[in-house]
């Protein structure tokens, strides 16, 4: 298994899509500490869903948890916002080691589903279908974000 950790500032952005292509998962972060990085997921959801190959599964995962004190991003909207998107959810700490290994797992798990999907004539991975996985942009706001 390869994992890229690409950069998520936006000057960063035109990089970051060639790593997108080949891809078979990816792990969607956010800070649930941090409405702003909230508010961008639906963004990065549509790069990957542009850029990726159709088959590419996606973890939404909100980290931070230990700082459950400085919560600005209810579960609610989250777990909603994963749902419209096809995207399985998670909450994690990578300081405090919560739900990290849960996290691959079940990235892993989804890829290796779509896969024996595919083997078995389900669907077909090639570059750019774009529609097999990854569902359209919700029509309405997203989890109640006010960006
Ligand atoms: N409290 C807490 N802090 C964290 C956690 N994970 C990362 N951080 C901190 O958050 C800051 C940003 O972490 P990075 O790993 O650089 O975040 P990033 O999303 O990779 O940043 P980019 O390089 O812009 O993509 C650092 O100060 C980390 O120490 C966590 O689970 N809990």
């Amino acid at each position: 298994m390869c994992l890229q950790d690409t950069a998520g500032q936006e000057r960063y952005r035109t990089i970051t899509t060639a790593y997108y292509r080949g891809a078979m998962g990816f792990l969607l972060m956010y800070d649930i500490t941090s409405q702003e990085s909230f508010c961008a997921v639906q963004d990065w959801a549509t790069q990957i869903k542009t850029y990726s190959w159709g088959n590419a599964q996606v973890v939404l995962v909100g980290n931070k948890l230990d700082l459950e004190e400085d919560r600005q991003v209810p579960t609610e909207d989250a777990h909603r916002l994963a749902s419209e998107l096809g995207f399985q959810f998670f909450e994690a700490s990578a300081k405090d080691n919560i739900n990290v290994k849960q996290v691959f797992d079940k990235l892993v798990d989804v890829i290796c589903e779509k896969m024996s999907e595919s083997v078995n004539g389900d669907s077909s991975p090639s570059a750019n279908q774009n529609e097999a996985s990854l569902k359209e942009t919700p029509s309405s706001s997203p989890g109640g974000c006010a960006c």
